[in-house]
């Protein structure tokens, strides 16, 4: 049985999501770990990791909740985070408490309610990262545990913002729909408006474990 347990555990939390693209010099393990920990020391009560070596490394070193997903870029969809049950059992069993994967309602290869079962069969969660209320609703139906911001502006369909989805948290607050705030929440105060803005925790990425891209914002910012 998925241990709901561990949600009320993010709760009114920070999660930190430790990713490293193919072509970062921080793309090793043994690096992630290392941010991992950093996290950790600061604070955070969760983490957000990206592929098997990553969650496996990670896994070795903390017991932190961890929420777990693959990239896989495929030719034949643009789902793109944990697009198969096969990737998705696999994060669990290398100790992903929580997987996270793509519910947009973009054509995908495997049905949702066949990936949602099996996460839950190896017992463990299932984060529906999505971009619009329609599909957080949708994924509620068919029995995922949560629901993510996280693609919010990754779709062609939904809002493209420069910062956090803030209409997608109200209209998920006032349909009383469970959710994480994920997704250009920048600042701290962007993560803290974001539990006042309904959010059960929040998930922040690129501002603490991205240099190259808050750099970019600096380097930016010199040049306006
Ligand atoms: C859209 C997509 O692929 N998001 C990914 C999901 O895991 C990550 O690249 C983001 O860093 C993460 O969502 C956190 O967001 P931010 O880095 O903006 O704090």
């Amino acid at each position: 049985m998925p241990d709901s347990s561990m949600l009320e555990r993010l709760r009114g939390q920070l999660v930190v999501s430790c990713q490293a693209n193919p072509d970062s010099p921080l793309r090793d393990p043994s690096i992630i770990s290392r941010l991992a920990l950093a996290a950790e020391l600061g604070g955070a009560a969760g983490l957000r990791l990206q592929g098997f070596e990553d969650v496996r490394a990670v896994r070795a070193v903390t017991d932190l909740p961890i929420i777990g997903l693959t990239k896989t870029d495929r030719e034949d969809t643009e789902v793109y985070i944990t697009p198969t049950a096969a990737e998705a059992v696999r994060l669990a069993e290398l100790g992903a408490e929580i997987v996270a994967l793509d519910a947009t309602l973009r054509p995908r290869p495997e049905p949702l309610a066949d990936m949602f079962a099996a996460v839950h069969a190896v017992g463990a969660l299932v984060m529906a990262d999505i971009s619009t209320l329609e599909e957080a609703r949708a994924a509620l139906d068919l029995g995922a545990d949560i629901v993510s911001t996280t693609l919010s502006g990754y779709t062609p369909y939904s809002r493209q913002l420069s910062g956090p989805d803030w209409a997608l948290m109200d209209e998920l607050r006032e349909a009383g729909l469970p959710f994480v705030a994920e997704g250009r929440l920048n600042t701290p105060a962007d993560a803290a408006r974001a539990l006042k803005r309904g959010a059960q925790f929040v998930v922040v990425g690129s501002a603490i474990t991205r240099p190259d891209v808050v750099t970019r914002w600096f380097v930016q910012a010199l040049q306006d």
